[in-house]
C-alpha cells in the first residue's frame, strides 16, 4: 500500500530500482489467461490474476491491437509500462476500488498525454512525440468508470492510413518522398514553405486538455492547429476548434492557456518579429482578441520558448526564456539535444508584465537565466515599502536544459538505477513594478525536501492568481531517472510531504477542491500511476494529510501522461 515518507527518509534513503522484465498487458476478453500469459509474455503472476479476475468482468469494448503491430511492441515490453505504447485504441470499463472514494467527488478527471510511440515499424524518439491518448476517470457515488482512447488528430489518422509518420512531431520529421528529393531540386524550398505555413506541422494535441467556461473540452499542443474538441464522456474526437479571429497564421501557441469560468488567456509567440501576442477569449466564443504585444528584449532571432505562463488578478506574466526557438533547428530533419530550440543565456533572460485591462507592458525585467516549462501560480504582493511586486512561481530546472534530452524514450527506458535526473526546484521570481531593471529569482523551498525534482504541478484552482500556500507536483525519491514521487509543498511553512512507492511512476497530481471547503488543501489529489509490474491505477490522496484514501485499478497498464482537467458533474 501507499507509503507516506518523510523528507528525511526521502533525502537519506537510497535504493536501486530493480530492472525486472516488464509487460504492458493487452486487455482483450476474447483471449484466455493462458493465451495472455504465453502470447504476451505476462511475467507477473499477481497482475495476471488481476487481469483474469477483473478485466473480463469490466471490459466492454475489446479491441485488437491494430496499432501498433504486436511485433513492434516486443521491444517496448521490456521497459517500464510508463514508457510503453498503449496496446489498444480504446477501452472502457469500471475499475476495482480499494479504499473509499469521497461521495462528494462527482465528475470526470480527464488526462491527456502521448501514449503511442511507434508507427509502421518506426519507433519515435522523444516522450513528447507520442500520439495523444486521453484517459478518463469518471467518479460517481464512490464508483470509478474509466477508459482511454487515442485522439483522432489528422496526424494520427494519416499515420494509420499510410502506416508511416506524415507530419512533423516534436522531434520526428517525416522522411521526404524519395521521388521528391531526387527529381525536384526545389523540394527543400517546398519543405521550408510547408513548415512555415504550418502545413507540415502536427496537430497531435498530446500535451494537455482543458475545459472551457462554456463546457467545451479541448485537447491542446503547441501548434495552433492542434486545438481539438473532444467529448469527455465517450472520449470521441469531435473536430478541430476553429478560431475565427485571423490569428491562426502564427502557427504556435502556449500549451497552457489559463482558463476560468468566464475567459481564457493565452500567448501566441511571433517567430518573425520575436515577441508574444497576449490574447483573451470569452467563454462561449471562438474569437481571441489581442490584448497587447510583448516585444522580445534579447537580440536573438527567435522568441523564448513559452510552454506556459502565469496570471495575477490584474496582470499577465510573460516569460522570455533563454531557451529560444531556433530556425536552424526547426529545419533540421535530425533532432539536436535541444530539439527545435537553442540556449542563448548570453542574450539575457527576461520576464514581462502586461496589464490585463490596458495591454500595456508595465514591467520588463532581466532575471538570472532559467529553464521552466510550468509556471505554478503568480500573485500581486507588497514589498517592504508597500509597493506592488509580482510573485511568480515555477518549476525551475536550475537553468539546465538537459531535462529536455533526458526525456528521450531510450534514456527513460534504459534505467539501471543510476541517479541521472537533473535537479529542479520551485523557482520564485520577484518582479517589482517600480521601473527597476532587474527581477530576482530564488528557491522557494529547499529542493532536497522533494528529492530535487519538481514538475507537473497543480494548485487549488480557486487560488489562481491569488496568494496561495500549497503546490502539488511530482518530486523524487532518489536515485531515479525520472520523477517517481508525489509531493505536497507548503511554500509558506517550507514543509514537504512526499508519497512514493517502489517502482511507480506517477503522473501530474491534480487537486480537486471539496465543494464548500474553507481550507486551501481541503480536497483530493488525483494521479494515475504506471506500475513497474506492468499495471496501472488511479490514486486518490487526501489534499491535507497527503495520505492515500483510495486506489482504483486498471486491468492493464497505462503509460505516463501529461496534464489533466476536472469536469464537475452538474
Ligand atoms: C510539434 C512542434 C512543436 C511542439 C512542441 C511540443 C509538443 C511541446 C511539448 C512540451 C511539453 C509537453 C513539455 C513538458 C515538460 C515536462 C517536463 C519537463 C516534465 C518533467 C518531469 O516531471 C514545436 C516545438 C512548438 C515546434 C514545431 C513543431
Ligand atoms: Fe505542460
Amino acid at each position: 500500500m501507499a507509503s507516506l515518507i518523510t523528507t528525511k527518509e526521502m533525502m537519506s534513503h537510497h535504493h536501486v530500482l530493480s530492472s525486472s522484465r516488464l509487460t504492458n498487458l493487452y486487455s482483450d476478453n476474447s483471449i484466455n489467461d493462458q493465451q495472455i500469459k504465453t502470447k504476451y509474455q505476462v511475467s507477473h503472476r499477481l497482475f495476471a490474476r488481476r487481469i483474469s479476475g477483473a478485466a473480463r468482468a469490466v471490459i466492454n469494448s475489446p479491441m485488437p491491437p491494430s496499432v501498433p503491430e504486436i511485433e513492434k511492441l516486443e521491444g517496448e515490453r521490456r521497459c517500464h509500462v510508463a514508457w510503453a505504447s498503449v496496446q489498444q485504441e480504446k477501452w472502457e470499463g469500471e475499475l476495482t476500488v480499494q479504499g473509499k472514494i469521497p461521495t462528494w467527488l462527482n465528475g470526470t478527471y480527464l488526462r491527456n498525454g502521448p501514449g503511442l510511440w511507434n508507427i509502421g515499424g518506426h519507433d519515435f524518439r522523444h516522450l513528447f512525440d507520442g500520439y495523444s491518448t486521453l484517459v478518463k476517470l469518471q467518479f460517481e457515488g464512490g464508483r470509478v468508470f474509466a477508459g482511454h482512447r487515442l485522439l483522432e488528430s489528422d496526424a494520427y489518422k494519416a499515420a494509420k492510413k499510410h502506416n508511416r509518420l506524415c507530419y512533423r512531431e516534436f522531434s520526428e520529421t517525416p522522411k521526404p518522398a524519395i521521388r521528391n528529393s531526387f527529381k525536384n531540386p526545389f523540394s527543400g524550398i517546398g519543405e521550408i514553405l510547408r513548415l512555415f505555413s504550418g502545413e507540415s506541422l502536427t496537430d497531435n494535441a498530446n500535451t494537455g486538455v482543458i475545459r472551457l467556461g462554456d463546457g467545451r473540452v479541448m485537447c491542446l499542443t503547441e501548434t495552433q492547429k492542434g486545438s481539438i474538441l473532444v467529448d469527455h464522456e465517450t472520449l470521441e474526437t469531435i473536430g478541430k476548434f476553429e478560431y475565427d479571429d485571423g490569428l491562426s497564421d502564427h502557427m504556435i501557441q502556449s500549451a497552457h492557456p489559463i482558463v476560468t469560468e468566464t475567459e481564457m488567456w493565452t500567448l501566441i509567440p511571433d517567430l518573425v518579429k520575436p515577441g508574444y501576442r497576449v490574447v483573451r477569449m470569452e467563454a462561449g466564443s471562438n474569437r481571441r482578441e489581442v490584448v497587447g504585444r510583448v516585444k522580445c528584449r534579447s537580440g536573438s532571432w527567435g522568441p523564448g520558448w513559452v510552454h506556459s505562463f502565469a496570471v495575477t488578478e490584474n496582470y499577465v506574466v510573460v516569460p522570455e526564456m533563454p531557451l529560444r526557438y531556433s530556425v536552424k533547428n526547426l529545419l533540421r530533419a535530425e533532432p539536436t539535444p535541444l530539439y527545435k530550440f537553442e540556449w542563448c543565456p548570453q542574450d539575457g533572460a527576461f520576464l514581462h508584465v502586461m496589464s490585463k485591462l490596458t495591454g500595456v507592458v508595465v514591467a520588463s525585467v532581466e532575471v538570472p537565466a532559467y529553464v521552466t516549462f510550468h509556471f505554478i501560480n503568480a500573485y500581486e504582493d507588497a514589498d517592504e515599502n508597500g509597493a506592488t511586486v509580482i510573485i511568480a512561481d515555477c518549476c525551475e530546472h536550475n537553468a539546465d536544459t538537459r531535462i529536455l534530452d533526458m526525456l528521450r524514450l531510450h534514456t527513460l527506458r534504459s534505467s539501471h538505477g543510476q541517479d541521472v535526473l537533473p535537479d529542479a526546484r520551485i523557482g520564485r521570481f520577484r518582479i517589482p513594478l517600480d521601473g527597476s531593471k532587474y527581477g530576482r529569482l530564488e528557491t522557494a523551498v529547499e529542493a532536497e525536501k522533494h528529492g530535487r525534482a519538481m514538475d507537473m504541478c497543480s494548485i487549488n484552482p480557486l487560488h489562481l492568481g491569488q496568494k496561495y500556500r500549497y503546490v502539488y507536483a511530482c518530486g523524487a525519491k532518489r536515485p531515479c531517472n525520472f520523477p517517481n514521487a508525489l509531493s505536497k509543498v507548503d511554500i509558506v511553512e517550507k514543509k514537504v510531504k512526499n508519497w512514493h512507492e517502489h517502482g511507480m511512476i506517477p503522473s501530474e497530481p491534480f487537486f480537486v477542491p471539496r465543494p464548500g471547503a474553507i481550507h486551501e488543501d481541503d480536497g483530493v489529489v488525483i494521479s494515475i500511476i504506471s506500475e513497474e509490474n506492468g499495471g496501472s491505477f488511479a490514486i486518490l490522496l487526501d489534499g491535507s494529510s497527503f495520505e492515500e484514501i483510495a486506489r482504483a485499478t486498471f486491468p492493464y497498464g497505462l503509460p505516463y501522461g501529461l496534464h489533466g482537467c476536472w469536469i464537475p458533474k452538474h
